[in-house]
């Protein structure tokens, strides 16, 4: 299964912050068996966001999208909204097991992630936040999820 990873991020972006949740959740997919196509980072810009992920998922068929940053409620942060202007189908359920997750572990800020799921096409999108520890709660959580997820969206059904 492809999959690719998105850095969202004004201060990795731009080199002042050395990107460690990008390559955390590529190392969290490649142990589960993952082939990565692609990596990159970008600013918080929404146009931006939404071309990668569009040209991800039309030209690049990867199964599934992952983003990490920029769901917050900060006047820059606008993954959410760029991964809402892709996606035909939204899979809200997804996101909030991910915040749940979270606010069991004793994070209350969990709920403060914005963040987004859904499928453009036949490519799974699923923002997380931007923290490393955030990282690694979502993909406890995504980690066992995605096969089962991926042959649905494959028409295999159950
Ligand atoms: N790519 C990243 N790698 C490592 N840590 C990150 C990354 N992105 C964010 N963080 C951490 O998450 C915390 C919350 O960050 P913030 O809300 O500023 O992130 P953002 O909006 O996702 O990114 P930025 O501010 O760089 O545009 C930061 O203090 C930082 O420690
Ligand atoms: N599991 C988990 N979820 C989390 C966090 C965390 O540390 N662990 N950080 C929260 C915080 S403090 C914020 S502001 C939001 C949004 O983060 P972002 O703007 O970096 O995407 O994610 C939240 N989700």
């Amino acid at each position: 299964m492809k999959a690719a990873v998105l850095t969202v991020s004004d201060s990795c972006a731009a080199g002042s912050r050395v990107d460690e949740s990008g390559p955390a959740i590529v190392k969290r997919l490649t142990d589960a068996g993952w082939t990565i196509e692609e990596t990159t980072i970008v600013p918080d810009e929404q146009v931006e966001i939404a071309g990668i992920l569009e040209q991800w998922s039309m030209e690049r068929h990867v199964n599934a999208i992952i983003t990490t940053g920029g769901t917050g409620f900060s006047p820059r942060d606008v993954t959410p909204e760029a991964t809402l202007s892709v996606v035909d189908r939204r899979a809200p359920g997804i996101s909030e097991a991910i915040r749940l997750y979270g606010l069991n572990k004793g994070v209350p800020t969990a709920c403060l992630s914005r963040a987004e799921a859904g499928l453009r096409a036949t490519t799974l999108i699923v923002n997380l936040p931007g923290s490393l520890k955030a990282v690694q709660d979502g993909m406890d959580v995504l980690i066992p999820l995605l096969p089962h997820a991926l042959e649905m969206i494959a028409g295999k059904g159950h």
